[in-house]
């Protein structure tokens, strides 16, 4: 598991733990991972240029002490300073000591004022290696005007990019990101994830993400989880010896119409593959299911005489049959809501059901459900996922390249770090949606199925993908490679 925590949760670790530590000790133990990591990007250190950007706070210590590592082993590095009267004053001296330099600053007085951004952009286009120490988990805002303007000459630059801590520019808490960011290639980060470094957009902006151990303790439970293959290996049902098909589950699906008879393939095909005993498929697609998958118990008419059933899935393709989404939302079983089905449910319905819901929205439908835009909600992910699970009293996936799934009660929050764009195709939520019925089928809780079933999903995306564009049943195929691939 990954845990990701806030920048209140952060401070609080890092005081306790300072407190018990000489002075600067932290920062050291910081700035060595750091410089580790550049040097092995670099692969060769002696002679390479190397650019350090750095902002007012300890961010810009981290990466003044790093530089003076890599000084000392031969690099030529150049501190860009954005605000040399408050520039950490220890990290500069170091960098002083180990023969780095600073950039030219406004004033013709050896770095007196602020960067002069003419010069900054002459060595940052020349570097190799450019580290991003302008701000980290004390940022506010987008960022500032001069900062802004570095981290623009940053991207027009061929240096790989090195963030401190944190891209800078993206929130740490949120994943949101309000204008100009740096981006980075990776980010070096310090005692635990954050947030932002799991979500988008703001994870986009990170890179591939190194974790440097500081010391920290953080509390048991995280603002934010990542589950990897073995927490997934833990939650996926294994049928016992005593198992016949209704103990392992019979996963109901009310999906597909005349005009997307599709749909209620694919949620199937996704359904057979999650574990459940038995797929029931109710709905006007019957034939083509059938024809497909001869495994399916089909039947027509209304869900609640459809037989019994551990969980449903209901309105992918679904069309306008309001009632459908009304009988299964009365049922007494776990729901999982899609597509359809989402515009269709009546929220004092949901709010009012005792089992488990999940609603599965993209982004366009959480944000019809949110009555914002779309560019809203993918731009503040976090906040859409949770602000949905609490209007809805549901639990709530919001899918996209990083997949959340918030809780109605809050709590922690889960992301899928399997996504794939691929993935964005047509019939890849149906397939999803019937996987994760199944999981909720075979007894999984709403949260352990959501964030399961994302996962295995954008494995199978990976898989069926490879290289190459693909179709959603492609990615059902694969889910079974996915689930050994997890389990084994
Ligand atoms: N506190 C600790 O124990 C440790 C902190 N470390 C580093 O210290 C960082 C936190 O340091 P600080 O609390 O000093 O905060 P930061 O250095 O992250 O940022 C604060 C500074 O950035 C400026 N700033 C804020 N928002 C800005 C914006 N939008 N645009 C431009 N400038 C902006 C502020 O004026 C302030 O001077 C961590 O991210 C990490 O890199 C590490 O050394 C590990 C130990
Ligand atoms: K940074």
């Amino acid at each position: 598991m990954r845990s990701a925590y806030g920048v209140e949760t952060v401070r609080a670790a890092e005081r306790e733990l300072m407190a018990r530590l000489p002075e600067g000790a932290l920062m050291q133990r910081a700035a060595a991972g750091l410089a580790a990591a550049c040097a092995e990007l670099l692969g060769r250190v002696y002679g390479a240029r190397v650019v350090l950007l750095v902002g007012s706070g300890d961010n810009g210590g981290d990466a003044l002490y790093a530089g003076a590592r890599l000084a000392r082993r031969g690099a030529g590095v150049t501190a860009v300073l954005l605000a040399p009267d408050r520039t950490h004053a220890g990290g500069l001296a170091a960098l002083r000591r180990a023969g780095g330099s600073v950039a030219p600053g406004r004033r013709d007085d050896a770095g007196q004022g602020p960067a002069d951004l003419a010069a900054a952009e002459r060595v940052i286009l020349a570097a190799d290696l450019v580290v991003d120490g302008i701000v980290g988990i004390g940022g506010k805002g987008g960022l500032r005007p001069d900062a802004a303007a570095l981290a623009e000459v940053t991207a027009a630059s061929r240096a790989a990019v090195v963030a401190v801590d944190l891209p800078s520019g993206v929130e740490a808490d949120t994943g949101e990101v309000r204008g100009a960011a740096v981006r980075a290639d990776l980010t070096v980060t310090f005692g635990t994830h954050k947030p932002g470094l799991l979500i988008d957009p703001a994870r986009e902006y990170a890179g591939s993400v190194r974790l440097i151990d500081i010391g920290l303790s953080m509390p048991d439970e995280a603002e934010l989880e990542a589950l990897q293959h073995a927490d997934v290996a833990a939650l996926l049902p294994v049928p016992r010896a005593e198992s016949d098909k209704y103990r392992r589950g019979v996963v109901g699906i009310a999906a597909g119409s005349a005009r997307y008879p599709g749909a209620a393939v694919l949620a199937v095909a996704g359904a057979l593959r999650g574990g459940a005993g038995a797929v029931r498929y109710v709905g006007p697609a019957g034939d083509a299911v059938i024809a497909r998958f001869p495994e399916t118990l089909v039947s027509s008419g209304s869900p609640e005489r459809a037989g019994r059933v551990q969980a449903w899935v209901v309105g992918p393709g679904a069309g306008d049959d309001a009632e459908a989404v009304a009988a299964v939302l009365r049922a007494d079983v776990p729901v999982l809501v899609d597509a359809d089905g989402l515009r269709l449910a009546d929220r004092d319905l949901v709010r009012a059901r005792r089992a488990p819901t999940l609603l599965t929205p993209h982004a366009g439908e959480a944000a019809a459900l949110l009555g914002v835009s779309r560019d809203e909600v993918e731009g503040a992910r976090l906040h859409s996922v949770r602000e949905l699970a609490g209007r809805y009293g549901a639990t709530v996936l919001l899918k996209g390249s990083t997949t959340l799934v918030a809780s109605a009660a809050g709590g922690v929050v889960r992301v899928n770090p399997t996504g794939t764009s691929w993935l964005a195709t047509a019939g890849s939520g149906d397939v999803l949606s019937g996987l994760t019925g199944s999981l909720l089928a075979a007894g999984l809780g709403a949260l352990d199925a959501g964030s399961a079933g994302a996962y295995l999903h954008g494995l199978a995306g990976r898989f069926a993908a490879d290289g190459a564009p693909m179709g959603a049943h492609d990615v059902a195929e694969e889910i079974r490679s996915a689930w050994r691939d997890v389990v084994g």
